[in-house]
């Protein structure tokens, strides 16, 4: 089958795209681990189809670079939303449906793309990390000296110690540049390697590091793919609502593949 694939990145976090509108496209998972492998195939830290759904402007499926469905991604999410675009959905505020419910989004003058993610409810403090699920599961750990972290290494512990290896964890290191800016550096589950940047991560990241008790709350956010930015209004200790990450979403290429 001859099939049309995107290429799109979020600050370096970077994705296969297809529509798949039409229903007609069926990818086992050892197809979609093969585009997402680096040398071998298209390349990317995962892949998503643009689906409909009745009530929306689309469905969002996404797939992690080991071919398995994933859980909510939010640089993915914010591609996919200027890929919809690209592809006929001439619109500036969207509503889409992702595994982890409804979301909206709006695309900025800049080109930048800005998400909603999902309210955050709960958040378990541990000491020396906090663990919270911002459209996936997030571990984060605050760090000093963050450009020397042998991050895939001490990723890689966190998230097949006893405690995660069942269901996995990403891990997010996070060193604070000031009171309203942090870098942020994530081993991503289903990656099973650093990525240049996380979006549910630096969420996650974010919100456990807040640096207002109540009210709004804006954080830049420094990764190595580039800048992000997330903004969220707290109600309560561990209550986060009107939570949104903002950054760019490029398209790279496109191109066929007959996939045997
Ligand atoms: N690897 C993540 C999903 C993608 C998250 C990340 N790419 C984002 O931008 O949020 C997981 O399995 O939980």
């Amino acid at each position: 089958m001859n099939i049309h694939f995107y290429k799109y990145h979020g600050t370096g976090n970077d994705f296969v795209l297809i529509d798949n509108r039409d229903e007609k496209i069926q990818l086992t998972t050892e197809q979609v681990a093969f585009l997402c492998r680096r040398h071998f195939g298209i390349g990317a830290d995962g892949l998503m189809e643009l689906r409909n759904a009745p009530g929306y402007d689309f469905r969002m499926v996404y797939y992690n670079a080991d071919g398995k469905e994933g859980s909510m991604c939010g640089n993915g999410g914010r591609c996919l939303v200027k890929f919809a675009h690209h592809m006929g959905i001439h619109k500036s505020e969207f509503k889409f449906i992702a595994v982890d419910g409804e979301h909206y989004a709006s695309i900025e003058l800049n080109g930048w793309v800005r998400l909603k993610m999902k309210n955050v409810s709960s958040l378990e403090r541990n000491g020396n990390y906090d663990l919270l699920d911002t459209g996936s599961p997030h571990f984060v750990k605050s760090v000093d000296r963050i450009t020397e972290l042998d991050v895939v290494s001490e990723g890689r512990s966190i998230r097949y110690s006893d405690r995660f290896k069942a269901d996995g964890v990403n891990v997010n290191f996070v060193e604070p540049l000031s009171s309203t800016k942090l870098y942020v550096r994530t081993y991503e589950r289903g990656v099973e390697d650093e990525t240049n940047s996380c979006g549910t991560g630096v969420t996650a990241a974010a919100i456990a590091n807040a640096h207002n008790d109540r009210g709004f709350n804006h954080v830049d956010i420094r990764t190595k793919g580039g800048k992000l930015y997330v903004e969220f209004d707290r109600k309560d200790d561990d209550v986060f609502e009107d939570v949104w990450l903002a950054g760019p979403a490029e398209k790279v290429f496109d191109g066929f593949i007959e996939l045997k």
